[in-house]
């Protein structure tokens, strides 16, 4: 099965609504036609309206950074699916490890945001990634892929199109330390044969599986080089338009 690279731009809590104009305007004028890969952004919730109206019938799809795990009603300061799938967005990320880390949420919440997601026809990015001394542990492969079935439980997507794992190394995550394409690979790898495992070859040849960490216009073609990697999920690279348009163009 074919699957198409996907290079999501994660802003973080970054850019006013007429940085976001500017840079919507400067990809579009930048990308490529055709685009080779499949090309989105997320920007932080208060944006979204901003980022959909310059988008718009354009190859840039987008999507928001989380999700609340409850349908609506009284959750102070939480955005529901309902509100993200409204404002057209096609992805949503669960499980970065910024929220693991500082909201301490646990792979059931994960679990829980990642199918409230598909309830509502959004594609969950489900994130996952071991710290850096689980890493020289040599225990990578093996916290990954439990975190991975802990995010999860309970995940059935209709389609291998609606599900990306991304593998962010925490210890790459704005370090400028980028994982090997090697360890890249291997991680992506070892996803997919759990997810053969958990659901079925055919579904896990479909799935994308991303690689995100201090990924930049220099490391990112070699990342990609591995057959199981299937794009980037894009923090500090994705917030300059032009140097996220030569991600794009890497492909
Ligand atoms: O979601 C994106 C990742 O956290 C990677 O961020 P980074 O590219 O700034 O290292």
């Amino acid at each position: 099965m074919t699957r198409r690279v996907l290079i999501a731009g994660n802003w973080k809590m970054h850019k006013t609504t007429a940085e976001a104009r500017a840079w919507c305007r400067a990809v579009l004028d930048g990308l490529p036609d055709p685009v080779a890969c499949e090309v989105a952004v997320l920007p932080a919730y208060p944006l979204l309206p901003v980022v959909r109206e310059a988008l718009e019938n354009s190859p840039v799809r987008w999507g928001a950074q989380d999700v609340s795990a409850h349908e609506e009603g009284a959750y102070t300061g939480e955005v529901a699916a309902r509100q993200l799938a409204d404002l057209g967005c096609a992805y949503v990320v669960v499980g970065h490890s910024e929220r693991r880390a500082y909201w301490k949420e646990s792979n059931a919440l994960v679990a829980a945001k990642a199918r409230k997601a598909l309830e509502h026809g959004l594609v969950p990015i489900v994130c996952v990634g071991e710290p850096l001394e689980v890493r020289e542990a040599g225990e990578a492969v093996a916290f990954t892929l439990a975190q991975l079935e802990g995010s999860l439980e309970g995940v059935e997507a209709p389609d291998p199109g609606r599900l990306v794992v991304a593998y962010e190394p925490v210890w790459a995550i704005g370090t400028g330390r980028t994982a090997t394409p090697e360890d890249a690979q291997e991680m992506a790898r070892a996803i997919r044969d759990w997810l053969a495992r958990r659901y079925t070859p055919e579904f896990a040849a479909g799935v994308r599986v991303l690689y995100g960490g201090s990924i930049k216009p220099g490391n990112f073609a070699e990342i990609l080089e591995g057959p199981d990697v299937d794009g980037g999920l894009v923090g500090g690279a994705s917030l300059d338009a032009t140097r996220f348009l030569a991600l794009a163009t890497a492909v």
